[in-house]
């Protein structure tokens, strides 16, 4: 079954329920604090797995001429009714060891019984009970949906608890505060469905009677109750209920209830008369009520407190995780199979869909029956004439995620020759793939529909570019299509001012180190992205941060005509520079490793000068690829230091233009024994640089865990062994 039904379900029971959730939670919560501040009153004074019955009785017996009743209730505390030798009628808390009277029992608060009554029926009477425990139920098929959607996403049930990386607040803390409360959940759901049959008399019936053969009740041998062997066999902590005989006629005996047996017991022998179990029924009830309220335990009230706190916010954060998708879904009002002209979108960070969207709306304005979908949503469109294809590159000349299907959806899949088709490539001539992507997605719609203009590529998110094949597609097609620039432009927002403060000179690779001074309150790490704006417009370059004294320290190769290098090049000391900064969660240095393998190839070592600046105690091993020994020079004076402090333990340097000419791959290889072993001890590998590199390293590595550890490289990937940040 796929992901996105069990996520349908799971929404599904949440919202058909979530009103009775909320309210249902916020009185749990409160209700959580009645049994904890019942604990904290003074009465429970002894361990009643100390005494026996045998020396309670016996020091009630000796105090009190008359007694009615002793209980044991759920915090412990023994409560008892008795007449002094004044005759008076002593009812309250007693300690079990002395008899001493301790105080009058506690009388439930009006305010928790109103929030308990509300809990328990809404003030529905029996409709309201009927929908708490039909609620509790939905709840637990919540919290089983949504155990099964973690093990999918966590690809099996063994990796349940494994890491799971933050890309986004409500989803992350979903799913980890999910598997901490799922147990405690369970069991207030399935307790709460439980006490709602107790109450609606759905459970089977059972009572139990006794059997005392009263012709047969003798009087001798007469013993004391402090001799009785049961009471002395028996625990206090054992007894709920004991009931002293009413009168001293042999007919009239203890009756004695136990949490697992009710015993009838002669008063004057000590024999039993009767022994019955409890039936299941009520043990479960009466462990059910003890789990759904905590009662008799503040650690398990304060648990199910926190549990049902957390019950709230899966309600917020699934309806904020909800109502995000549902933001960036593409909507139509007609279906794929009516339309007459199609858009299909690939795009990895959304700016094609805004731009396809945009060309969409102003399709729907004039009336055109127009679909949009992902391209991997590809299918038969029997009533098409167009086809527009607007698809990014990544990787290195690869698809976007929803787009990877595209291809061989399209050799499966047939529409009609004479459909029209256009494709748009959005991509960056900082790749050495420009637009690959939609290339081959071009030469395959050749191949069976008819292209109305040449592949158009539009370098930067070029909103000029991007109007041009508008009235070139409006042209061919006989459509007229006009879309506002203010529609197209995306502006960058919250963009943070921060002052340069230093810059090398660029070396024989035209490489140059360049330090920012961060505000205090910014919070940033080494492994994360410094966005940079150019143009002051929608163009963006991305640089991977090494925080190095608190400072952002990155490291820039100038490019020819390179937008985002050539603009902090041109930066000065002193300068102010518009910014983002970009979370990378997934290429942080990971906290409990305990051995760091980091290989990085030119201006990718700049994540790794932060994070080995940051080390304390990790052992650390470095592979970078440079040219020559001019190249190193720039991080020469900090890679030094690094080793001098005891933070980075080996360094490895690879030089590809000198001697015998060797790429970082080549060392691994050199190394495989000693990489081998540290993969087998947990150590994470962390690669930072070219795809190229990437490529080669990766392989390496593979051949690597194959030959000396018998686990393919993925085996590492799954658990987390290695991250990558590749450009
Ligand atoms: C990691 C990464 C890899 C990329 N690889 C390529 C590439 O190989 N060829 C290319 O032309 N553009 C490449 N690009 C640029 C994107 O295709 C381009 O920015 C596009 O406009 C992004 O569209 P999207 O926001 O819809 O995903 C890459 C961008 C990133 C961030």
């Amino acid at each position: 079954m796929t992901i996105s039904i069990w996520r349908y379900s799971h929404l599904a029971l949440a919202v058909s329920s979530f009103v009775f959730i909320v309210l249902a939670s916020v009185t749990g919560i409160i209700l959580a604090f009645q049994p904890i501040s019942e604990q904290l009153e003074p009465y429970n004074v002894a361990n009643l797995d100390n005494i026996t019955l045998a020396e309670t009785v016996t020091v009630f017996q000796d105090n009190y001429p008359e007694i009615i009743d002793i209980k044991v209730d759920a915090n412990d505390f023994v409560i008892a009714t008795v007449f002094t030798e004044d005759g008076n009628n002593l009812s309250g808390y007693f300690n079990p060891q002395t008899a001493e009277y301790l105080g009058e029992e506690l009388k439930p608060s009006p305010f928790f019984q109103w929030v308990t009554n509300f809990h328990r029926s809404l003030f529905l009477k029996s409709v309201g009970r009927f929908f708490v425990g039909l609620c509790s139920f939905l709840l637990f098929l919540i919290a089983v949906t949504g155990t099964i959607l973690i093990i999918k996403r966590q690809h099996g049930f063994k990796r349940f608890f494994s890491k799971i990386i933050n890309e986004d607040f409500n989803q992350y803390w979903h799913v980890v505060l999910g598997r901490l409360s799922l147990l405690p959940i369970i069991i207030i759901t399935i307790t709460g469905v439980y006490l709602s049959l107790e109450k609606f008399d759905a459970l089977p019936k059972t009572k139990t009677t006794h059997q005392v053969d009263f012709d047969t009740l003798i009087e001798s041998p007469k013993q004391n109750a402090s001799n009785f062997s049961v009471f002395t066999n028996t625990s206090l902590s054992e007894v709920k209920h004991v009931e002293f005989p009413f009168s001293s006629d042999v007919e009239d005996y203890f009756t004695v209830k136990l949490h697992d047996k009710d015993l009838l017991i002669n008063q004057f022998t000590g024999a039993i008369l009767s022994e019955v179990n409890t039936p299941k029924v009520e043990v479960f009830s009466a462990l059910s009520l003890n789990l759904h309220t905590g009662k008799g335990s503040i650690l398990w009230s304060i648990i199910l407190a926190v549990a049902t706190a957390n019950i709230l916010f899966f309600v917020y954060s699934g309806f904020a995780m909800t109502l995000k998708r549902r933001k960036s879904r593409l909507k139509n009002k007609v279906k794929a199979e009516d339309a007459d002209i199609i858009i299909l979108v690939g795009s990895e960070n959304g700016s094609s869909i805004h731009y396809a969207n945009m060309f969409f709306k102003q399709l729907i304005k004039q009336n055109q029956n127009a679909f949009i979908a992902e391209m991997n949503a590809y299918q038969q469109y029997p009533n098409a004439k167009h086809l527009v294809v607007m698809t990014a590159t990544y990787g290195q000349g690869d698809a976007p995620t929803n787009a990877n299907q595209f291809l061989q959806k399209l050799k499966e899949i047939t529409n009609t020759k004479d459909l029209k088709f256009s494709v748009v490539g959005f991509g960056s001539l900082a790749y050495p793939d420009f637009c690959q992507f939609a290339y081959d997605v071009d030469q395959a719609l050749q191949q069976v529909y008819k292209p109305v203009l040449p592949i158009f590529t539009i370098n930067d998110k070029s909103v000029d570019a991007f109007s041009q094949w508008v009235s070139d597609w409006s042209e061919v097609s006989g459509i007229s299509v006009t879309i506002p620039q203010k529609h197209l432009t995306i502006q960058p927002k919250q963009l943070k001012k921060l002052k340069v403060i230093s810059k090398t000179k660029t070396n024989v690779d035209n490489t140059f180190l360049i330090t920012l001074k961060p505000k205090k309150h910014h919070q940033f790490t080494s492994g994360d992205l410094l966005a940079v704006y150019p143009k002051n417009d929608y163009r963006e370059r991305l640089y991977s941060i090494g925080k190095v004294a608190g400072n952002i320290q990155l490291s820039v190769k100038l490019h020819e005509n390179g937008l985002g290098s050539g603009f902090l090049h041109s930066a000065a000391d002193g300068d102010k520079i518009k910014v983002r900064l970009v979370k990378n969660s997934a290429f942080h240095c990971p906290k409990k490793a305990k051995q760091i393998l980091m290989i990085a190839n030119g201006t990718g070592v700049a994540p790794f000068l932060g994070m080995l600046q940051q080390n304390k105690k990790v052992e650390s091993h470095l592979y970078l690829g440079l040219r020559t020994e001019e190249s190193y020079q720039i991080y020469q004076e900090q890679i030094k230091q690094f080793l001098f402090d005891g933070k980075l333990t080996k360094h490895h340097l690879a030089l590809s233009r000198v001697g015998d000419k060797h790429y970082v791959q080549d060392l691994l290889k050199r190394d495989a024994k000693a990489v081998a072993k540290l993969l087998y001890n947990n150590c994470v590998i962390m690669i930072c640089g070219s795809l190229a590199m990437h490529k080669s390293v990766m392989s390496v590595l593979e051949e690597i865990t194959v030959t000396y550890n018998n686990k393919p490289l993925s085996y590492y990937q799954n658990k987390q062994q290695i991250k990558s940040d590749c450009y």
